[in-house]
């Protein structure tokens, strides 16, 4: 049988899962299958205490890779904490997307610490990696982390985290309960959509979809909920501003000029929220050419720390443009969880750090 995802993935349902009950496909273990050539390599992820007896496992899954035809095959186990399998409850009967209630300014989301979005003036700057990133890479430094995808016009943490479920309804009916990823809670307006399905919906239905994932999503116990903005400065972003409590917000721009020119709008727009800047990053600052070693810079460098100092906000780092993120991403494991001790990994992890040290998380 030839090598591909597919019949990776129907091999893979053929190995009874460590909770005793289904498979490793039924009960969504398997994430971020990448196939290059004849070497492949996914992760499965386990609530912890099966990844302590999952070994067995993942040594069949790795057999099934070579079956099929994987000269190099390699599978990781990945561990999260909130000891539940996942659940295979119906999707919630719950209308997203409804018009908001009334709500007497920024309110605190129930058991969530703190709330940090992260905003781009322009498309594309790599927001959604850049949030995926630090969540995982705050995770791995032992804090509870949600992360709510508000790209409601194109919801991009499904695919870069691996996720293809759907939500469960909580037993009251009236709350969802989120999916987990990588050691992190994640809910998306993807999750409710069906693949080819565009959002469509104007500001106050946005709105409406908005207060919902924060007040409806049973998000548990978190020290930080990042919040993976739209681009730009629309009603999303205002929405999030009044009725929620932000800690702050961190924006991501590429250096050149017209995306910082964009990245002003945000940081201008959140001034006028009176939402803290928590820092800017950098992405897609410098390339290495993986076979000359040559750096050059694609979209100019420094733009966003030049900017960063002008205005006196921190600035929190620059990661370059590589091929081995948004190899990652697209493969639904971000860098830091597919090569968390590579060095891609490491400037997340520096990231999230000073966010820590820094008392914002
Ligand atoms: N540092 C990087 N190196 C290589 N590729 C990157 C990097 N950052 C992001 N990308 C890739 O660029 C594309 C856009 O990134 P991403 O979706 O994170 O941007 P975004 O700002 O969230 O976009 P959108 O405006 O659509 O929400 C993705 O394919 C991603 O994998």
């Amino acid at each position: 049988m030839a090598l591909t995802k597919d019949a990776l993935i129907a091999a893979l349902s053929d190995i009874p899962d460590p909770s005793g009950s289904g498979n490793l496909v039924s009960n969504d273990r398997v994430r971020a299958i990448t196939i290059d050539g004849d070497a492949v390599r996914f992760l499965l992820e386990m609530p912890a205490e099966l990844a302590a007896r999952a070994e067995r496992q993942r040594a069949a899954a790795e057999q099934v890779a070579k079956t099929l035809g994987a000269a190099k095959a390699s599978v990781l186990l990945t561990a999260h904490n909130d000891g539940s399998a996942p659940k295979a409850a119906p999707p919630p009967d719950l209308k997203i997307g409804r018009h908001p209630t009334q709500q007497a300014g920024p309110q605190k989301v129930t058991g969530v610490n703190r709330i940090i979005a992260i905003a781009s003036g322009k498309g594309g700057v790599g927001k959604s990696t850049v949030s995926s990133n630090l969540a995982v890479a705050l995770a791995q430094q032992g804090k509870r982390v949600g992360l709510l995808d508000a790209d409601v016009y194109g919801p991009s943490q499904p695919r870069m985290l691996g996720i293809s479920g759907r939500p469960g309804a909580g037993d009251d009916g009236q709350t969802i309960i989120p999916l987990r990823a990588h050691g992190v809670t994640v809910m998306s307006i993807g999750f409710m959509l069906a693949d080819d399905e565009a959002v469509i919906w104007r500001g106050p239905m946005l709105m409406g979809a908005l207060q919902q994932f924060l007040g409806q999503v049973q998000w548990g116990d978190l020290d930080v909920l990042i919040v993976d903005l739209p681009p730009g400065t629309g009603d999303v972003q205002l929405t999030l501003a009044q009725k929620a409590e932000l800690t702050g917000a961190i924006v991501v721009s590429t250096p050149q000029d017209i995306a910082l020119l964009d990245a002003r709008k945000a940081l201008n727009m959140f001034s006028k929220t009176k939402t803290p800047v928590l820092g800017m990053i950098e992405n897609m600052s410098t390339h290495i050419c993986p076979k000359c070693g040559h750096e050059s810079h694609i979209f100019g460098n420094g733009g966003a720390k030049a900017e960063a100092e002008k205005l006196r906000i921190p600035y929190l780092g620059a990661v370059p443009l590589d091929m081995s993120i948004r190899e990652a991403g697209d493969g639904g494991a971000p860098i830091t969880a597919a090569d968390p001790d590579g060095q891609h990994a490491a400037i997340f992890q520096g990231m999230a750090q000073r966010l820590i040290e820094g008392g914002l998380v």
